[in-house]
């Protein structure tokens, strides 16, 4: 390994570490995600308020389970917020939320939000850029418990299949073996969905994929997620009319910290109460 890979593994090997001892958290809390009505994340008259503003009031919002879901609405309607409360980042004053029929994320720590299956991805990609394609996957599937801290140690069969599973869903097949930092910006973003996929999250939640994306990264980032839906929930927050248009089944308008309106692309582009606010901008 080169020198100057060195230090970041190590910070990596820590990392790995605190994972394997969130996983222990939650054998620990012996939940299980129960979607038996179909539902794998319910969000009930939830309320935030950050210095008496009301960034997130009364809002009601529920995700099937394998569905893709789109989220949109204008700046400042608590659509951030929303995915903060969802993995503990922010606690809210009032209501619900819940993965699954009983698992009550109110009462874990973001760690066992994450450990539990849901997964986040922010706007800006954060990968390992001195490790290659392959070694990026390989460590994001060290979060997993059963696994040995991967850059140590030889990876089984089933494993490998695994890394090359995720290759092929995220299309970086033929770049294995480049360095993430020599990625182009929608190959990161690629990478970094990659990697939450190591992890086989339940629930993703993905925040503005497409943004500084050429077209035609577009099109491919529209058709990795459409490739999720079924085995994973997903939801995406995104600004960009066209991408959504190219993806969306149902969509949530939220506005002013609650949901403005729900349906199809065609229902909520039609919805005059959603034109007014957002996409008559
Ligand atoms: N930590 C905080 N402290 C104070 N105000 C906050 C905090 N986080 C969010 N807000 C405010 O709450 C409101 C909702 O913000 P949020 O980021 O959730 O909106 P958003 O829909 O994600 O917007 P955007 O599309 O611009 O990202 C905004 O008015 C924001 O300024």
């Amino acid at each position: 390994m080169n020198p100057a890979a060195r230090k970041p593994v190590e910070q990596l090997r820590e990392s790995m570490r605190r994972d394997r001892q969130w996983r222990f958290m939650y054998s620990t809390l012996d939940l299980e995600l129960d979607v038996s009505q179909g539902v794998i994340l319910y969000l009930e008259g939830l309320h935030v308020s950050f210095d008496g503003f009301k960034a997130i009031n009364d809002l009601n919002f529920y995700v099937n389970a394998g569905e893709l879901r789109c989220v949109i609405g204008p700046n400042g309607a608590g659509k951030t917020t929303m995915m903060d409360i969802i993995t503990g980042k922010t606690r809210p004053d009032g209501g619900t939320a819940s993965f699954g029929r009983s698992i009550d994320l109110l009462q874990l720590s973001e760690p066992e939000i994450a450990a539990l299956g849901i997964g986040r991805k922010f706007q800006k990609p954060t990968v390992f850029e001195s490790h290659t394609v392959f070694q990026n996957l390989e460590l994001a599937m060290a979060g997993d418990k059963r696994v040995f801290p991967t850059l140590f140690a030889r990876l089984t069969g089933e494993q490998r299949d695994r890394i090359h599973e995720v290759l092929t869903t995220i299309g970086l097949q033929e770049l294995l073996d480049q360095d993430a930092g020599a990625l182009s910006h929608g190959q990161k973003q690629w990478l970094e969905i990659g990697m939450l996929l190591m992890q086989d999250p339940q629930l993703l939640l993905v925040d503005e994929p497409v943004a500084g994306m050429t077209h035609q990264e577009m099109d491919r980032t529209a058709e990795l997620l459409l490739s999720l839906e079924g085995r994973h929930s997903v939801v995406v927050v995104e600004h960009d009319m066209d991408f959504v248009r190219s993806i969306a089944k149902r969509v949530t308008v939220l506005h002013q910290g609650a949901v403005l309106a729900e349906g199809s692309m065609d229902e909520v582009q039609n919805d005059p109460r959603v034109i007014e606010v957002y996409l008559g901008e």
